[in-house]
């Protein structure tokens, strides 16, 4: 999969070469492009952005070096992801969906965003999604594009090196994973619930799916909506 990142400040981004991504990008399992937008710009002071139209606090981005630098970086039918607080919830279910695509291009915004015009122009060219990682405001798009380019990864074959791990994760089947534990036995007069001890396979498989739907209910309710519960999950939950 090939990711591009264009951004006013590539530094941040630095993150991407590191750790798990790095080791990803080295194997050749993926690669990464960041991209400074000032490359872009059409002036000395290399502008990026302008007084909003209507007035208002802040600035806006300019939308020429914006579709300057689409047109050079995004092959025609790639999907161009822009991190915004007013975007469709980013969810696994979509890094999923994402991991499974040739290439990603992401744009990330600062000021008070891009104007609108510079994305809406880009559906010409391909996907736009404009997507929130949570009902929080950042100062620009780079924390979101870290977080969704490590979300999307993951699914790409070979990065995680245990592929079960990824298929154990919480929201992977829609639950909230439950607690993990590992030695020693018995930690400050904290024990590690027996049935992990037990070696009864099946035991563990069946607390470990109360405990995700018991922290599920507790934690988020709404994820129980989406989700088909048996008989023994109802059981679970009502213990
Ligand atoms: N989920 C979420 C995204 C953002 C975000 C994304 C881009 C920009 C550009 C300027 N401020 C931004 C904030 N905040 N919270």
């Amino acid at each position: 999969m090939r990711i591009d990142v264009l951004t006013i400040f590539p530094e941040y981004l630095a993150p991407l070469g590191q750790a798990l991504l790095g080791k990803a990008a080295a194997k050749g399992l993926v690669e990464i492009g960041v991209h400074d937008l000032r490359r872009w710009t059409d002036d000395v002071h290399r502008t990026v952005d302008d007084s909003p139209y209507g007035g208002g606090p802040g600035m806006v981005m300019r939308p020429e070096p914006w579709g300057r630098a689409l047109a050079e970086v995004r092959r025609p039918g790639t999907r161009l992801v822009v991190p915004t607080p007013a975007g469709r919830p980013f969810t696994q279910a979509v890094a999923a969906q994402w991991a499974t695509e040739p290439g990603l291009v992401f744009a990330c915004g600062r000021y008070e965003g891009i104007d609108q015009r510079a994305v809406d122009d880009a559906a010409a060219h391909g996907p736009v999604s404009e997507v929130s990682i949570g009902d929080y405001v950042l100062a620009g798009g780079e924390s979101a594009v870290l977080v969704m380019v490590e979300a999307v990864s993951r699914f790409i074959p070979g990065v995680v090196g245990n592929a079960e791990s990824v298929e154990l994760d919480s929201h992977a089947d829609g639950l909230l994973e439950g607690p993990s534990y590992t030695r020693p036995a018995v930690w400050r007069g904290h024990e590690v619930p027996p049935v992990l001890l037990s070696g009864d396979h099946a035991a563990i498989a069946r607390w470990r799916r109360a405990e995700s739907l018991r922290r599920t209910a507790d934690r988020r309710p709404d994820l129980l909506a989406g989700v088909e519960l048996t008989a023994a999950d109802r059981a679970a939950l009502d213990a």
